[in-house]
């Protein structure tokens, strides 16, 4: 049986939608949270109004087995604590991050935190175009499983693609991480020059020259620039600049607007902005947006000195 680890809105709207092809175990590490959901048949913290379907196995306590893969849905900056507290009954396993980040104490992508963990997980990435409530009302969801084995690659996508949850499979982990994981950058600048009122015009630039950088980064890295046009890098960022429903967007929209942000609600591309950063600027890659996002996001720039950053840099060709 496939194990989802972390019941967060992600985690659950997994879970929901595996369970149409069989039984399904949703992991909480909060007993109470997990005997909450048990008995209301509903994740009432993280993913509200939808019902769990009754093949979604809802539990404390992490199953073992043999061959499934287990699902980590957890925030990036958790995964590591998260694969520490279960390292043992998680070696050797299969593990597919659903994270979308860099971890910012070491510059790695979710595949490379699982590996220095348990360094004999079999490792996959399921990144893409997707909000939770979406993919657990069934509504039509593609996203990218990347694989470096493309065997498990297949196996993979065959397991966890359903008829609305359709997988594009990927050899290219490098290119899948880093689309995911920059996406959320460029979608906290789209959010703030929104709320700071400054135009769809604006937006649109920055989606396309924020797209550039995701690309300028992920080359160095090796990964195929045809990986950023996909689902985890172009698709993705797509949905997140332009959604209200994307928490990336909303903090930025909060940045524009100068208003307060709850600190509970999980931001994945504010840490990532920093992570970037610093690797950047190690390789010398030129990501001006990513600077302004951090800036931005640790209260050193406001939007107004953050777009006259942008704004006067030397002219350039496209
Ligand atoms: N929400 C969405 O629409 C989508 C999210 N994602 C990605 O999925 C990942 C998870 O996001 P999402 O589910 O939305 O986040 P949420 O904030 O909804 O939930 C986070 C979950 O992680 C759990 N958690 C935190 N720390 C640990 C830990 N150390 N060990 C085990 N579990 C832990 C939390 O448990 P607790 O409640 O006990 O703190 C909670 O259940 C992110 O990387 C996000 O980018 C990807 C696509 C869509
Ligand atoms: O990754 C997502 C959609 O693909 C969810 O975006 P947020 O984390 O910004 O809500």
């Amino acid at each position: 049986m496939i194990t989802v680890m972390g019941a967060g809105a992600f985690g659950t709207g997994l879970a929901i939608s595996l369970a149409q092809t069989g039984p399904v175990a949703l992991w909480a590490r909060n007993r109470s949270q997990a005997e909450e959901m048990r008995t209301t048949r509903q994740n009432a913290r993280r993913l509200s109004g939808i019902d769990l379907p009754d093949h979604v196995q809802v539990t404390a306590d992490l199953p073992r087995q043999s061959g499934a893969p287990y699902l980590l849905s957890v925030p990036m900056q958790k995964l590591r604590a998260g694969l520490e507290a279960h390292k043992e009954a998680l070696a050797g396993q299969v593990l597919v991050a659903c994270c979308k980040g860099i971890e910012l104490d070491s510059g790695l992508r979710p595949t490379e935190v699982i590996r220095a963990v348990i360094p004999d997980a079999r490792t996959a990435i399921l990144t893409g175009p997707s909000f939770a409530a979406d993919i657990a009302r069934g509504l039509p969801t593609a996203l990218t499983l990347a694989c470096a084995d493309a065997t498990l690659g297949e196996d993979l996508q065959a397991q966890l693609g359903t008829t609305a949850l359709r997988l594009y499979r990927s050899t290219d982990v490098t290119g899948a991480e880093l689309g995911g994981a920059l996406k959320n950058v460029m979608a906290i600048a789209c959010g703030a020059v929104i709320g700071a009122g400054l135009g769809e015009s604006a937006r649109a630039a920055l989606m396309t020259r924020g797209f550039a950088e995701m690309c300028r980064m992920a080359e160095a890295k090796g990964a195929r620039a045809s990986t950023l046009a996909g689902l985890s890098g172009f698709g993705d960022l797509a949905l997140t600049c332009t959604s209200e429903l994307s928490r990336n967007y909303q903090f930025g929209l909060s940045l524009g607007r100068g208003e307060a942000f709850d600190p509970t609600i999980t931001v994945e591309g504010a840490a990532t902005a920093q992570a970037v950063l610093t690797e950047a600027q190690k390789a010398n890659i030129d990501m001006p947006i990513t600077h302004a996002v951090t800036a931005l996001s640790t209260g050193k720039l406001q939007v107004a000195q953050a777009m006259d950053m942008l704004l006067s840099r030397p002219q350039k060709e496209e």
